[in-house]
């Protein structure tokens, strides 16, 4: 195949390497996969309305979230276990987003430990949380990345259970032993009725009663800001801003969890209009050009979380490949705003997008 010039070329290359049982694991979303489809779809409902004749000579994505500098307001999503996409795994993506002067959550289920991570060089990176039945598991490992120069903790609030993905029980999808517990757990938990080991995994170790109250055993242990990652609603959101949070993470997790649920970009307003500006909104789900970034934005985000492509450039061609994605995505983007009469980041607008209730609100 040509050079990738695109996202999606970038998916065709990575489908092509990957072994079948690892592609599904990282495409794939919950039961019918509406939602996954949906994620990327409503993207494509949303109109951009460009305003012309502004100097765009010169256009400045910088942006900074929680006080550190980004040079564009597009971050690395956490993703669990990068080994089975390239053996240099979440080192290569982390030297990666660090030559683009961007943040890398790091997946809590890493194959790469957090001390490899945060050796592999210097970088703003936050650390993904989850809650362990084990809570003493997840409390040491939050210990880790605080001691290992992480700057914030992303609390992932969409997974009490594990969504139901299909091609990952189909495929006996086998979960390795991940080097960040060994000594403190198992991870090669068989599923008992031989489907997904990582279902049977997830079911083994997730906490599925942890919930609002909870978050004070989490701040006891960190001095760290916390994002909820996975709000959805406008009810939840105003709860997050009264639980004290640092952040919101507007995420259905990719589509993997919640079928059903919206897609992202379709709850991202509410959130954001619950939020009033108290606290930052930030969002994934279905970003897959610079285009897409926009219209994000203008609905409110500070910025975007990336996952698959992320992956997909990193089986491609290793780090190299996730610096590509990141600059092909920066570079859209920055495309996208000369094209929409926006020099910087706050030049972008609500009434630079058009939704298809707006459309409605327009006729009534
Ligand atoms: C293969 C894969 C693994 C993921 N692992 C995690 C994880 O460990 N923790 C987490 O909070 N979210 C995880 N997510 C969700 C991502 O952080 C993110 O919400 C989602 O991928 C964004 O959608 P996108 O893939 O369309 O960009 C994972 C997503 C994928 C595709
Ligand atoms: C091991 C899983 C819990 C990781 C995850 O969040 C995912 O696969 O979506």
């Amino acid at each position: 195949m040509a050079d990738p010039v695109n996202l999606s070329d970038f998916h065709e290359i990575a489908k092509g390497v990957l072994p079948k049982m690892y592609y599904d694991y990282y495409s794939g979303g919950a039961e019918d996969q509406h939602t996954l489809k949906e994620n990327v779809e409503a993207f494509r409902r949303i109109n951009i309305r460009p305003r012309i004749l502004v100097d765009v000579s010169k256009i400045d994505m910088s942006t900074t979230i929680l006080g550190y500098r980004l040079s564009a307001p597009i971050m690395v999503a956490p993703t669990a276990m990068h080994q089975f996409a390239h053996p240099e795994g979440e080192v290569a993506t982390a030297r990666a987003a660090a030559a683009c002067n961007t943040i890398m959550v790091l997946s809590f289920n890493s194959t790469c430990t957090v001390e490899e991570v945060a050796s592999s060089c210097d970088g703003v990176r936050f650390f993904q949380l989850y809650v362990f039945k084990r809570r003493d598991i997840s409390a040491l490992m939050v210990q880790r990345a605080e001691r290992n120069g992480f700057k914030a903790i992303v609390l992932t609030v969409d997974t009490p259970k594990l969504g139901r993905r299909e091609a990952d029980i189909k495929n006996k999808m086998i979960a390795p032993q991940l080097k960040n517990f060994e000594g403190l757990l198992s991870t090669d938990i068989h599923s008992t009725d031989k489907g997904s080991n990582l279902a049977a995994y997830a079911s083994e170790t997730l906490d599925a009663s942890f919930s609002w109250k909870d978050l004070e055993w989490l701040r006891s242990i960190t001095k760290l800001p916390i994002l909820l990652k996975g709000v959805l609603t406008r009810e939840d959101a105003i709860k997050a801003l009264e639980s004290g949070v640092a952040g919101i993470i507007v995420s259905n997790h990719g589509a993997r969890q919640l079928d059903y649920s919206p897609a992202t970009i379709n709850a991202l307003e509410e959130v954001v209009l619950a939020v009033r500006g108290r606290i930052p909104v930030l969002f994934d789900g279905g970003l897959r050009r610079g285009t897409d970034v926009f219209k994000a934005l203008a609905l409110g985000a500070q910025a975007v979380l990336i996952g698959r492509p992320i992956i997909y450039g990193l089986a491609a061609k290793g780090e190299s490949g996730v610096r590509r994605v990141i600059e092909m995505l920066k570079d859209e983007l920055e495309l996208t705003m000369a094209l929409s009469g926006c020099p910087a980041l706050k030049d972008i607008t609500r009434s630079h997008v058009r939704l298809g209730y707006d459309r409605l609100q327009c006729k009534i």
